[in-house]
């Protein structure tokens, strides 16, 4: 087990009273980025973004009929501490593709998740759904890094940015021919996310700065954005019962971490959510 890993599993304990968890994951992200720039420069890793395969469309792949379930590779977490021992990420995102998951989210964020690039790279390898990096983007550096490694959409936080940083790293990803998920926790971030120019939006009902699960934070929000918007519904998707609750409220899809890397049979799990999401009962988005 790695520091990082190690880090990931004690973590909770590391929190200090004075700043949020979200202020203390990004103080350590910008450590690491700017060690991993020393290491490979931006101009390299621009190279590296240039020559990787081309993005797969995640817009269409997520407004595709259906609740969509994003599976996500996810080690350990601040709020729980370690959740499941992923030997291998590549087998895992594949059972999440047998069992109909629409796309694969990799944490690549190594100090409290546990996760790296190296994870992100064996899921690309073997899925053929869109993969999203799913981290703390904080600068474009980490957005030419992502599409070095195959992503094929990238999660922009509004709570971690400003308003120019936002609108800037959107434009970087869809440069590269990415699409942003641009995650949202209240109605103010939703409005920053749609002035910045957002296509697909996703409302975490996990307040990030006090781990505080909200799921009505999604059917406060969701109908309030235009039809065009893909909506996703992130966190605290628990079983069948959590994704028809999202979808009575205008989900596209949903992005589910623990409640498959702690199943026993994560391609099950995943296929149960899927034929929740295509059940004729289940409420569809309005478009
Ligand atoms: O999961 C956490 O504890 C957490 C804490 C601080 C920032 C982000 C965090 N999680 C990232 C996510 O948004 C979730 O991994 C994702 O939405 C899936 O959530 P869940 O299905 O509840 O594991």
């Amino acid at each position: 087990m790695t520091a990082e890993h190690a880090h990931a599993e004690g973590n909770q304990a590391g929190t200090t009273a004075s700043l949020g968890v979200l202020d203390e994951i990004l103080a350590g992200v910008r450590e690491d980025v700017a060690r991993r720039q020393e290491q490979v420069p931006l101009e390299r890793i621009r190279e590296l973004a240039a020559a990787a395969a081309p993005p797969l469309d995640a817009y269409a792949a997520l407004r595709q009929p259906g609740v969509a379930v994003i599976a996500e590779v996810k080690r350990a977490s601040p709020s729980k501490g370690k959740l499941a021992e992923i030997a291998d990420p590549a087998e895992l995102a594949g059972e999440y593709a047998a069992g109909g998951a629409r796309a694969i989210s990799v944490l690549t964020e190594g100090r409290w998740f546990g996760g790296s690039l190296e994870d992100f790279a064996a899921v690309r390898a073997a899925v053929k759904v869109p993969v999203l990096r799913k981290d703390f983007v904080v600068s474009s550096y980490q957005v030419h890094e992502a599409r070095a490694y195959g992503a094929d959409l990238v999660l922009l936080i509004v709570a971690a940015l400003e308003q120019n940083a936002l609108v800037g790293l959107l434009e970087r990803i869809e440069s590269l021919g990415m699409t942003a998920l641009v995650e949202v926790h209240d109605e103010e971030e939703a409005d920053r996310a749609l002035e910045a120019g957002a296509q697909v939006i996703g409302v975490n009902a996990r307040d990030l700065r006090t781990l505080e699960v909200d799921r009505s934070a999604f059917e406060r929000i969701a109908p309030g954005l235009p039809s065009s918007i893909v909506k996703i519904a992130e966190s605290g998707v628990r079983g069948p019962h959590d994704l028809i609750r999202y979808a009575s409220a205008g989900a596209d899809a949903v992005l589910v971490g623990e409640g498959l890397v702690t199943q026993k049979s994560p391609r099950e799990a995943v296929a149960e959510l899927v034929n929740a999401g295509n059940h004729p009962a289940t409420p569809r988005p309005v478009r």
